[in-house]
């Protein structure tokens, strides 16, 4: 039996998965990392935990797999896009990355758009500047850390440094390369006139791979560690959406994905980078070769769980948290929460907006606070499905993959916030099992990835949109979007009092 190991880098643990070659997960080992929050909006982590957690995820995984490590044939990784490994000559790690969820770079932003100016900006990257990609934390580097961009001689991006040290190869795939805002994107390759436009050097650009290419092989001391074989071969791997994308089998048009990490997308396929959508959501280009998706983002959706948790629960299972939502009615009896812990992107592109809740009424209890969170990131995911139907795309069936696919009365608000099926797969690692099927398709087990996710994913259970229900929230939806335009000013003005 020939197995494939799937590496999924997130934002608050690295998840690696042994699956067989059904599709099967036979293995599963996660070690966590901190975050680093100095100030409100900031958001660093540092590389070298990433590096050790992977290792020690990987020990274990080998430690309890029963077969000879020779069967391991491939690895592979998936990401959490965006965030800034500065590298000097030596390769060595000049600061903390900066992360995907980091807002500090407005100035850089408007400083993008003025330079390279809107429209030349949406033809060569098919995105606008957001706090959140990558260029813009260049900048901002060069603009306050001048002494430490003064070293740095190539940048990565997370699991491609984690590559790197398991490797000792440097590049980066073309899915989390369209995240830096420096790639054209229909060419495929570095965008020479974003760097000179923007007074950077393109030699801090590392090749550039596809996802499923093949980067080497394991350096004789991290086999030693992890117990892999020396014959395991390392395929490239992609950004974290890319890859919840195909190991959710949104690999042809028509297919939707809401995935719930720490951040909340909606997804779908295109087919080419023809659409135009005014930079209203992302245009990436995809794990599988040629083709590209769509995409809105809540930045805090599984993190405002996660916040709510250790803040008013501390120490509590998420199940537990969870386990009297279904006794509390849809609306949370006049709760509403809208979840911009640390600013937000689709379709609200703010840096300074901050979450609240609305209605707070003394026989809330925590449980009424717990359902409006599930609503609350729910409604702002269906800003992005809104968003998406506006502009001519059905969406009437969604897999759910990501910590929200775990719990069955948060999967059926799905279906009646979105009005769409919603499906949740027999694993729910939408972006480990992507790794692990860029993996098996690099080792020549299926002749494309469509092939593959045919035999791998299986379907596990179905929610429909209960009418009713639907009705509630859509006339809940309307408050929800109330909410925005009401607190953006007030939270402006608190802004100068945050940390
Ligand atoms: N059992 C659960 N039920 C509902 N939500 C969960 C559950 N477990 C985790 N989550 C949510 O999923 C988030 C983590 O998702 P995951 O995909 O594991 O994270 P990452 O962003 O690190 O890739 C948590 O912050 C939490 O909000
Ligand atoms: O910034 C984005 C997408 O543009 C995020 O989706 C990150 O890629 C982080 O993902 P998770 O840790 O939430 O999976």
């Amino acid at each position: 039996m020939g197995y494939v190991i799937g590496i999924d880098l997130g934002t608050s643990a690295v998840k690696a998965l042994l699956v067989d070659r059904t599709g099967e997960v036979v293995g599963e080992a996660t070690r966590a990392y901190p975050l680093i929050q100095e100030k409100s909006g900031y958001s660093e982590q540092n590389p070298e935990d990433w590096v050790r957690a992977t290792i020690v995820a990987l020990s274990e995984l080998t430690e309890n797999f029963g077969g000879s490590r020779e069967e391991i044939e491939g690895l592979s990784f998936s990401g959490q896009m965006h965030g800034l490994v500065l590298l000097d000559g030596e390769m060595r790690v000049l600061r903390n990355a900066i992360l995907w969820n980091d807002t500090r770079t407005t100035a850089q932003c408007t400083e993008i758009e003025e330079r390279v100016g809107r429209e030349r900006l949406l033809g060569i990257t098919k995105n606008i500047a957001m706090e959140g990609f990558t260029l813009p934390k260049l900048l901002w580097v060069k603009d306050h850390e001048p002494a430490v961009f003064e070293q740095a001689r190539m940048f990565l991006l997370p699991k491609d440094y984690v590559r790197y040290r398991l490797t000792g190869s440097a590049e980066m795939d073309l899915s989390d390369a369209a995240g830096t805002l420096l790639l054209d994107v229909r060419k495929n390759e570095w965008s020479g006139e974003m760097c000179r436009l923007l007074g950077l050097d393109e030699s801090l650009c590392p090749p550039l791979v596809e996802s499923q290419d093949e980067t080497g092989r394991l350096l004789p001391e991290m086999t030693a560690i992890t117990g892999l074989s020396p014959n395991t071969r390392v395929f490239a791997g992609g950004a974290d959406n890319a890859c919840g994308a195909i190991g959710a089998g949104i690999l042809e048009e028509g297919k939707t994905l809401c995935s719930i990490g720490t951040s909340g997308v909606i997804l779908s396929y295109e087919e080419d980078a023809r659409k135009d959508f005014g930079g209203k959501v992302h245009y990436f280009n995809h794990g599988a070769p040629g083709s590209y998706y769509t995409m809105g983002v809540t930045l805090s959706a599984g993190h405002s769980l996660s916040w709510l948790r250790d803040t008013f629960a501390e120490g509590v299972y998420f199940e537990e948290l969870l386990r009297d939502v279904g006794s509390v009615p849809a609306g949370s009896d006049g709760l509403l929460y809208t979840p911009y812990l640390s600013g937000e992107r689709t379709p609200h592109v703010d840096a300074s907006i901050r979450g609240s809740f609305i209605g707070i009424d003394a026989s809330h209890r925590l449980r009424h606070f717990t359902r409006a969170v599930l609503e609350g990131i729910t409604f702002s995911l269906n800003e992005s499905i809104r968003l998406f139907r506006e502009n001519g795309k059905t969406v009437d069936t969604v897999v759910s993959v990501g910590g929200g696919a775990r719990n069955a009365p948060w999967l059926q608000m799905q279906a009646d916030v979105f009005d769409a099926t919603v499906v949740r797969l027999k694993s729910e690692q939408g972006p480990g099992m992507g790794a692990a099927m860029l993996a098996a398709a690099g080792c020549g087990w299926f002749d494309s990835l469509k092939e593959c996710a045919d035999v791998f994913l299986k379907p596990d259970m179905v929610y429909r949109p209960d009418p009713e229900t639907v009705g509630i929230y859509e006339e809940l939806f309307d408050i929800y979007r109330d909410v925005y335009p009401a607190t953006a000013p007030i939270s402006r003005r608190l802004a100068k009092f945050r940390k």
